[in-house]
C-alpha cells in the first residue's frame, strides 16, 4: 500500500512553522524641540490607550506648570505622578499592582529629565512586565548636548520617533535647537535643568553670571542661527513694526 502525503501547501516554503513569540512591551521615545507638540501627543496616546480599556499611569518630571500634571499648550492637561531623581519606577508599578490595579502602559512626559538608571528601569518593565512605555521629551539641551536621560533612551529604546510637527526658526527653516535666552541674550553655559517656557518668565532663582530676577525663555532655532546665536527680531518688536 502506498501512502501519499497530502498536497503540499504552496505557501509552505514562504511561511516557516509558526513559533510562539514572547510577549514583551515596547519602550518608545518620541522626541522633538520645545513646542512641537510632545505633551499633546502624550495625552493623545494616553486617551487612545485608555479608550480601549487598557490601564496605565501618567508620569511627569518638572512640568512647566509647576504642578504634577502633563500640560499641553494646546489647552489640555491631565494629572500625573510627579517623578524625582530618586523615584524607582518599578516600585511605582508594584504599588499599583498591590492596590489591585493593572499597568498595561506608562506615559512619561519630560522624559529628558529622567536619570539614566530610571530609563533602565523602564526597559526592565517593558521586557519583564510586558508594559508598553511611551516616553516624550527633548533630545538636546540649550547647548545642543543630549540630556543624560535622552541619551539613555536613544541607547535602549525599541523605537525612536521624531515628532512630526515642524516648529520653525524665525527664518522659516525647521528648528531643532532650543536656545536659552536670558534677559534677551542667548546663553551657552549654565545648569542643564532650568524649567521655563518659550514666553519670557522671571526666574525662580538667581542664575550664575546674570542679575537677580532675570527673565528667561527658550527659543527654537535652526542649526545655523543657533550656531550664530542669531535670535532674529524680537517677535514683539516685529509685530509693532509690521502694524506701525
Ligand atoms: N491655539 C492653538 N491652536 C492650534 N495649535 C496650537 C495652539 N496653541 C498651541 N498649539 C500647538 O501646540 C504645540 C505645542 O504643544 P505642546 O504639547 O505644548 O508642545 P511640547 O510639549 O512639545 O513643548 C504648538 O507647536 C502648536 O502646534
Ligand atoms: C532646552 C532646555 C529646556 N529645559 C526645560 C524647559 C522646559 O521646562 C522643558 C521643556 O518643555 P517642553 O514641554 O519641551 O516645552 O525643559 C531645560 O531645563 N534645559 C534645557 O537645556
Amino acid at each position: 500500500m502506498t501512502v501519499t502525503s497530502p498536497d503540499p501547501d504552496p505557501t509552505d516554503a514562504l511561511s516557516p512553522a509558526p513559533r510562539e513569540l514572547p510577549v514583551v512591551g515596547h519602550l518608545r521615545f518620541y522626541y522633538g524641540p520645545m513646542d512641537c507638540g510632545k505633551s499633546t501627543l502624550a495625552l493623545q496616546v494616553d486617551h487612545n490607550q485608555s479608550r480601549q480599556g487598557r490601564q496605565g499611569l501618567r508620569l511627569v518630571s518638572r512640568d512647566r506648570s509647576g504642578k504634577p500634571r502633563i500640560s499641553s499648550r494646546i489647552g489640555i492637561a491631565r494629572q500625573a505622578v510627579e517623578l524625582d531623581a530618586g523615584t524607582d519606577l518599578r516600585a511605582l508599578v508594584r504599588a499599583r499592582w498591590a492596590e489591585g490595579g493593572r499597568v498595561d502602559y506608562l506615559i512619561v512626559d519630560e522624559a529628558q529629565f529622567l536619570e539614566p538608571a530610571q530609563v533602565d528601569q523602564l526597559a526592565e518593565l517593558a521586557d519583564d512586565a510586558q508594559i508598553d512605555v511611551y516616553c516624550f521629551g527633548l533630545a538636546t539641551d540649550f547647548r545642543s548636548r543630549l540630556f543624560p536621560g535622552a541619551a539613555r533612551l536613544v541607547e535602549l529604546a525599541d523605537e525612536l520617533r521624531p515628532v512630526q510637527v515642524d516648529v520653525l526658526c524665525w527664518c522659516g527653516l525647521p528648528a531643532r535647537f532650543n536656545a536659552r535666552v536670558v534677559d534677551g541674550r542667548i546663553v551657552r553655559a549654565g545648569d542643564t535643568v532650568l524649567v521655563a517656557d518659550t514666553a519670557p518668565t522671571h526666574t525662580q532663582r538667581d542664575l550664575p553670571e546674570t542679575p537677580p530676577s532675570a527673565t528667561v525663555r527658550y527659543q527654537v532655532l535652526c542649526r545655523r542661527h543657533f550656531r550664530l546665536g542669531d535670535l532674529g527680531v524680537d517677535p514683539g518688536v516685529q509685530g509693532q513694526l509690521s502694524f506701525a
